[in-house]
Parts: structure tokens; C-alpha cells; sequence
């Protein structure tokens, strides 16, 4: 089986209560917090920076995975990282040059990924495999939590695992939106290893049952 991880996206957490949201989560047998950063400019939602990120790096100890959604990119980046960012995510067509976004991650000491809306192509992945540690597809259009699951981006899981398993490299594919236990499996079947679930776990008041629900899909997946 491979290693899958689930990644809470506190986009649906109470931000009143983010401290102990995020340390209840982690108790409850997250992986990874997810991070979003929106900026009302790339995407139509405003949400939080690196002085959040600051704030809750002493709260936990897995990695804090920070999907930039944010147009440029490079200016922010290495906040992110002195901010306790384990790993920076952003969308290609959001930078002017990607090469140079994915070296400027590494350097600041994360791991490095690019972010597929449901209607971007995957040829922004042709030249850059070995700069990548981590590919995130889309299954809703950036902004929201709770939207639906878009089908379509099982197809696209499926390629990405192909591109990678040809790569030889090992990077992680996270998919994210609309993801629950009853759509995981299908997910970890196209090729995912990665989950980041928002409304499915916040938004519900036992957050180990939701996670080990995710689980036991994943298990017979
Ligand atoms: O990046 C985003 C939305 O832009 C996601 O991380 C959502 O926060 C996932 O929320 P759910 O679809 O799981 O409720």
C-alpha cells in the first residue's frame, strides 16, 4: 500500500479557535495542516498570511503545507518559509517564471510544488519534474471550501501518476476539493496519495472518526 496522507485544510477551521483546531486535528491523526493562502486578486476570497502560519507553527509538529493561491508568487515565498512552512505550493499561469519560483521554495528550505486548476494543462510539469516534490491537482476551481468534487480531475490524478512513476523521482500528488470518505478511495485509485479535506472534517464534530473513516477507504482502496 502507499504511504497516504491526509491533509486538513483549515480554510473550514474556526479561526477563533485556530490553536486548538489545529493541535485537535493533529491529535485526531492528521498528517500535514494544509494552508491556504488567497489573495482576492488571484483568487476571489482573501484569506490568511505568513503571520498566521507564524502563529500556529508552535501548535504542531507535522509539516504545515502552504498552497500559495496568490498572483506573483516569489515575493511572499520566503515569508512563508520563516514563517515554519514545510512545503509551498503555487498555481504556474501565477508566475512569470516558474523555474525560478521552484529553486526560490528549495532555497528557502521547502519542498517545492506546482498547483493544476481543473482547466490547466499538465504540460507546465514538461521541463520542470526535477525541481518538484509535490504536485497538487485541483478537483474544484481555487477559492471556496465545500464546493463539489469535479470528476474530471481523476483523469488528470491519473496522468500525473503517470508522469511521476516515468520520472522515477518520488514526489508526492495531492488532490484537494470535495474530497470526503466516500470519493477518497476513487481518488487513491486514479493515482493520489495526498488528501487535503476541509469542510469533510471541520465541518464535522468528531474529527478521528472522519479521518479513520478516510482511512479505512484508503486501506482497500
Ligand atoms: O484550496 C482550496 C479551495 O480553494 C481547498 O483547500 C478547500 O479548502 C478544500 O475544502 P473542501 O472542498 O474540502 O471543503
Amino acid at each position: 500500500m502507499p504511504t497516504y496522507r491526509i491533509a486538513p485544510s483549515i480554510l473550514s477551521a474556526d479561526f477563533a479557535r485556530l490553536g486548538e483546531e489545529v493541535r485537535n486535528v493533529v491529535a485526531a491523526g492528521a498528517d500535514i495542516i494544509h494552508f491556504d493562502v488567497m489573495d482576492n486578486h488571484y483568487v476571489p476570497n482573501l484569506t490568511i498570511g505568513p503571520l498566521v502560519c507564524e502563529a500556529i507553527r508552535p501548535h504542531v509538529q507535522v509539516p504545515i503545507d502552504v498552497h500559495l493561491m496568490v498572483k506573483p508568487v516569489d515575493r511572499i515565498i520566503p515569508d512563508f518559509a520563516k514563517a515554519g512552512a514545510n512545503i509551498i505550493t503555487f498555481h504556474p499561469e501565477a508566475s512569470e517564471h516558474i523555474d525560478r519560483s521552484l529553486q526560490l521554495i528549495r532555497d528557502n528550505g521547502c519542498k517545492a510544488g506546482l498547483v493544476f486548476n481543473p482547466a490547466t494543462p499538465l504540460h507546465y510539469l514538461d521541463h520542470v519534474m526535477d525541481k518538484l516534490d509535490i504536485v497538487l491537482i485541483m478537483s474544484v476551481n481555487p477559492g471556496f471550501g465545500g464546493q463539489s468534487f469535479i470528476p474530471q480531475a481523476l483523469k488528470k490524478i491519473a496522468d500525473v501518476r503517470r508522469r511521476i512513476d516515468e520520472s522515477g523521482r518520488d514526489i508526492m500528488l495531492e488532490v484537494d476539493g470535495g474530497i470526503k470518505i466516500e470519493n477518497i478511495a476513487e481518488a487513491a485509485r486514479a493515482g493520489a496519495d495526498t488528501f487535503v479535506a476541509g469542510s469533510a472534517i471541520f465541518g464535522k464534530p468528531d474529527y478521528k472518526a472522519v479521518i479513520d473513516g478516510m482511512r479505512r477507504e484508503l486501506a482497500a482502496a
